[in-house]
């Protein structure tokens, strides 16, 4: 939906998308990744959605009117954006590429229609998809959290089935029961990303080294 730019991922930095149904689980567990890992950093999305509680401009999310959203949309500024539950979400340009850039790595939690969007920008982009343990807990996690009216809660419960019908399309799925375990998974994904990028790195510069190619 956001652009048709498919370019070589090339940059220092490593891309590490999170998704999952809401309430699954991933704002708390990427929360807790970034407690852990100074490296990570994480994406601050815009949105069309109002602020809830505490949220802060700038902080959870940069809140935008549809008129703003409009003309970053026109000025492709999003290398992802999608309609998610009524309302539109995206990650600007500005949000990773700078970080990614400069060797940083950058966490992203969006939905299904983002991070396949991210895959065919970045194809070195890891895609790992959080799954509550079931659709009571997830019902209960998202009642539990207390930010939603029953009405929003029941649309975010229909929209999981849509969402979990993709899971396949990711490079690793963690069940967030126990979060300590779900965390654990997480953190070795990040882990395993970094080695591999790291030593393919490494690869090429070898091979750049032994053609005299600077
Ligand atoms: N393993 C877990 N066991 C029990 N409760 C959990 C667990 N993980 C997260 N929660 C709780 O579930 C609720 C939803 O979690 P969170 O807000 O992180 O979900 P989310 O996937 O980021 O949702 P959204 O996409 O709507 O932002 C929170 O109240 C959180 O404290
Ligand atoms: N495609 C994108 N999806 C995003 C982005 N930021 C968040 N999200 C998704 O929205 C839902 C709902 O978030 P909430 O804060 O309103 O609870 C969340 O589950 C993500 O899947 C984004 O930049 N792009």
């Amino acid at each position: 939906m956001a652009h048709d730019t498919h370019r070589p991922m090339d940059y220092p930095g490593n891309l590490i998308v999170v998704a999952a149904p809401s309430g699954a689980g991933k704002s708390s567990l990427v929360k807790a990744l970034q407690e852990l890992d100074a490296h990570i950093h994480p994406s601050i999305s815009h949105t069309t959605r109002a602020p809830r509680g505490q949220e802060k401009h700038g902080r959870e999310y940069f809140f935008a009117s549809e008129s703003e959203f409009d003309a970053m949309v026109q000025a492709q500024a999003f290398v992802e954006w999608a309609h998610v539950h009524g309302k539109r979400y995206g990650t600007s340009k500005k949000a990773i590429e700078e970080r990614i850039a400069q060797g940083s790595d950058v966490i992203l939690e969006i939905d299904f229609q983002g991070a396949l969007q991210i895959r065919q920008a970045f194809a070195n982009a890891v895609l790992v998809f959080i799954l509550p343990p079931g659709w009571d807990e997830l019902r209960s996690r998202l009642e539990r959290r207390g930010e939603d009216s029953a009405e929003v809660i029941e649309m975010r419960l229909k929209n999981a089935a849509i969402e979990m019908a993709h899971v396949s399309k990711f490079d690793f799925v963690i069940i967030n029961e126990l979060f300590e375990r779900a965390l654990f998974d997480l953190k070795a994904v990040v882990h395993a990303q970094r080695l591999k990028y790291a030593a393919q790195r490494r690869a090429r510069a070898d091979t750049f080294e032994s053609l005299h190619i600077s």
